[in-house]
């Protein structure tokens, strides 16, 4: 099976941290994301200990299309095995932003974890988003819900 081509362009400027590292693609056909990869050096890899948290560079600046939101999420693999997340996940790239992506990851395992240079920590779905225009109001309209929530339906 071949993508169906994509509509959307999105351009990418390697900064040069990034150098030798394979920019972002789709792994298979169907992938929803594209997997980031950690642009931190060769020779100094990126200790995480339990606990802790760190912002891990990609360097990549992103020109996302107006009308769309890049989302960055974690690796299930890396979750699962490791412990490793984003700790704001989905982290918001912003269509207008033009600073470097950086991966907000996490180690909420028990063992220290190593992010080696092109390693693919986390991946970046993008989304079409809506801006609303803000309408002030002096009470909200009825619902069958009302100000029910957190639970208010049951689990069964
Ligand atoms: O995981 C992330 C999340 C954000 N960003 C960058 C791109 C995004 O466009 C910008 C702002 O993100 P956000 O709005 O989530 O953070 P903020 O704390 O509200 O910062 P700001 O005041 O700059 O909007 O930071 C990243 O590189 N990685
Ligand atoms: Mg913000």
């Amino acid at each position: 099976m071949t993508a169906e081509p994509a509509t959307a362009e999105l351009g990418i400027v390697a900064l040069p941290h990034a150098d030798g590292l394979a920019l972002p693609s789709y792994e298979t056909a169907g992938s929803a994301g594209m997997d980031l990869r950690a642009a931190v050096p060769e020779d100094r890899p990126l200790l995480l200990l339990p606990g802790k948290r760190a912002l891990v560079p990609t360097g990549l600046i992103m020109e996302i299309p107006r009308g769309y939101e890049g989302q960055v999420r974690p690796r299930s693999g890396l979750a699962f095995k490791n412990g490793i997340t984003c700790l704001n996940t989905p982290g918001t790239i912003d269509s207008d932003y033009r600073g470097e992506v950086k991966v907000l990851l996490v180690n909420l395992g028990d063992e220290d974890f190593i992010v080696t240079r092109g390693m693919r920590i986390a991946q970046m779905v993008f989304a079409r988003v809506d801006q609303m225009q803000v309408q002030p109001r002096n009470e909200a309209g009825q619902t069958v819900r009302g100000a029910g929530g957190f639970g208010s339906t049951g689990t069964a």
